[in-house]
């Protein structure tokens, strides 16, 4: 069955309606989410199997993102976050890109980067070329520590060698490029640059020092662009309003930080809903961030079209997979994957992406017309009212005040309850 991510309404529902819905909109087996209950996710015993002196798990609210369509195909979009107001500016974002058919995704071959590192060379320039003599040998050394990899399509696809200046000398440095298929690839990665140092050390004549991969993740990149229309956007002032809030970002680095947080809003929880390693991706997104021509800069890039649309692009790099780390082990990532139903690492990346660049949009169009604070505090409100010990009756009513007050404190909050229960 096909899967339908038009959803509205959501949020006025049940959890239990919800589950429902989007089961049903994600054409897949209700009791298939049964495993996002606290009770029945990540166990104990599972968790310390992961991590080292484990004593419990600490829950994440998942939800849903809906109206997303990547490539002509609709995906139900699982994120863990504990912010407000992200889940919800994912969908508005989504919705508005559906008007136009949604985001356009590309990414190329996972290629991953490993480094080795050697020290003490006498000659560095020439023990480059004889590492590059010795491609073959070298390739066939690593491709040899995973003959799965290969089987799977996998498997190193070059070397490359640079000269790397720094106070204490210069530092040859091998780059084993490899093509991790549908794994992260860091362990897969790292064992072959462990077990091809010693070799690459004996022939720059030198001793080898860091064997690991490399985070700036620059080969294995996902693209997605999106046409949002200008009356959905709120108007052509809103489209040249968001294109002044794009250009700021780009050119100063004191914006661009918020606006690159605003993408790894929607980015990062993804990545971990499915179990994927977000310290990578956050690395890999940042040294993206540093411009070819001026420094840090921002990830997306926003211009208007020749009919008075906003265009939307945005590139990062993407190391997530889908057959290895917590995503293998951890039940509530697999039903993650299982509902967005993708069944490639490269098709995982480029709905990630698309998740990035609406959740950007979503942001920078409130910034660019009414403001953060009416959306997001909004939805803040439910937070400062359950921790001031409003009840389930209470919250609706200390929320509405909250909002119309615009004082959304936690001082205030305990004021419009003492009121509400007479007691002010
Ligand atoms: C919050 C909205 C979406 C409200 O926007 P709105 O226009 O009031 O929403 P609406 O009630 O008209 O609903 C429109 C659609 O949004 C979704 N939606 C709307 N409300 C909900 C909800 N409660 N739960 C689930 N989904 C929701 C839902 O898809 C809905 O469609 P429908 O279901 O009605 O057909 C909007 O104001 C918005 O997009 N704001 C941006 C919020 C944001 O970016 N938050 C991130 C945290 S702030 C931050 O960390 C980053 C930042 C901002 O600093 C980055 C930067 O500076 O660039
Ligand atoms: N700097 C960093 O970012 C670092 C990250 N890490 C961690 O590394 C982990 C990810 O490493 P990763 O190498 O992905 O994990 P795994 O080693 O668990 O998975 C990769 C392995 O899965 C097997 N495999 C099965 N099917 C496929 C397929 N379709 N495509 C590709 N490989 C397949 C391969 O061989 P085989 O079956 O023989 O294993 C491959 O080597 C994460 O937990 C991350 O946190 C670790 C160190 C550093």
């Amino acid at each position: 069955m096909a899967v339908n991510s038009r959803l509205s309404g959501v949020k006025d529902l049940s959890i239990s309606e919800r589950r429902a819905r989007i089961a049903r909109g994600a054409a897949v087996e209700p009791e298939s989410l049964e495993v996002l209950d606290p009770e029945r996710g990540l166990t104990l015993e599972q968790a310390d199997h992961m991590v080292e002196n484990a004593i419990g798990v600490l829950g994440v609210p998942l939800g849903v993102a809906t109206n997303f369509t990547v490539n002509g195909r609709d995906y139900l979009i699982p994120m863990a976050t504990e912010e407000p107001s992200v889940i919800a500016a994912a969908s508005n974002a989504a919705r508005i890109a559906r008007v136009t058919g949604g985001f356009t995704t590309s990414t190329t071959e996972p290629l991953m980067r490993a480094q080795i590192q050697v020290l003490d060379v006498a000659d560095p320039h020439t023990a480059r070329l004889r590492l590059l003599e010795a491609r073959e040998e070298l390739i066939a050394l690593a491709d040899a520590q995973d003959p799965q990899l290969l089987r799977f399509g996998g498997g190193v696809r070059d070397v490359d060698v640079h000269l790397v200046d720094a106070p204490a000398g210069t530092y040859v440095v091998l780059h084993l490029i490899v093509d991790v298929r549908d794994a992260m690839g860091a362990n897969a990665v790292n064992t072959m640059a462990e077990a091809i140092a010693g070799r690459v050390g004996e022939i720059a004549r030198g001793r080898t020092l860091l064997r690991i991969l490399s985070n700036k993740a620059d080969l294995r990149l996902c693209r997605a662009r999106a046409v949002f229309d200008a009356e959905a956007l709120g108007g052509p002032e809103v489209v040249d309003d968001i294109v002044h809030a794009a250009a700021l970002a780009e050119a100063d680095p004191y914006r661009a930080a918020t606006h690159n947080k605003g993408i790894m809003n929607g980015v990062i929880a993804v990545v971990l809903a499915t179990g994927n390693d977000t310290r990578a991706v956050e690395a890999g997104a940042h040294s993206h961030a540093i411009g070819r021509y001026r420094g840090y800069t921002s990830l997306s890039h926003f211009e208007k079209d020749s009919d008075g649309n906003l265009v939307g692009a945005l590139e990062l790099p993407m190391a997530v997979g889908l057959v290895g780390g917590a995503t293998k082990v951890h039940p509530v990532a697999q039903a993650a994957v299982a509902l967005l139903g993708v069944t490639t690492a490269r098709e995982l990346g480029e709905v990630i992406t698309a998740v990035g660049l609406a959740q950007n949009l979503a942001a920078v169009r409130a910034l660019a017309t009414e403001g953060i604070q009416r959306g997001h505090m909004s939805l803040h409100a439910r937070n400062v009212a359950v921790t001031v010990g409003a009840t389930p009756d209470e919250l609706p009513l200390v929320v509405a005040r909250l909002v119309t007050d615009r004082a959304v404190r936690a001082d205030h909050a305990e004021k419009v309850l003492a009121e509400l229960r007479g007691e002010g």
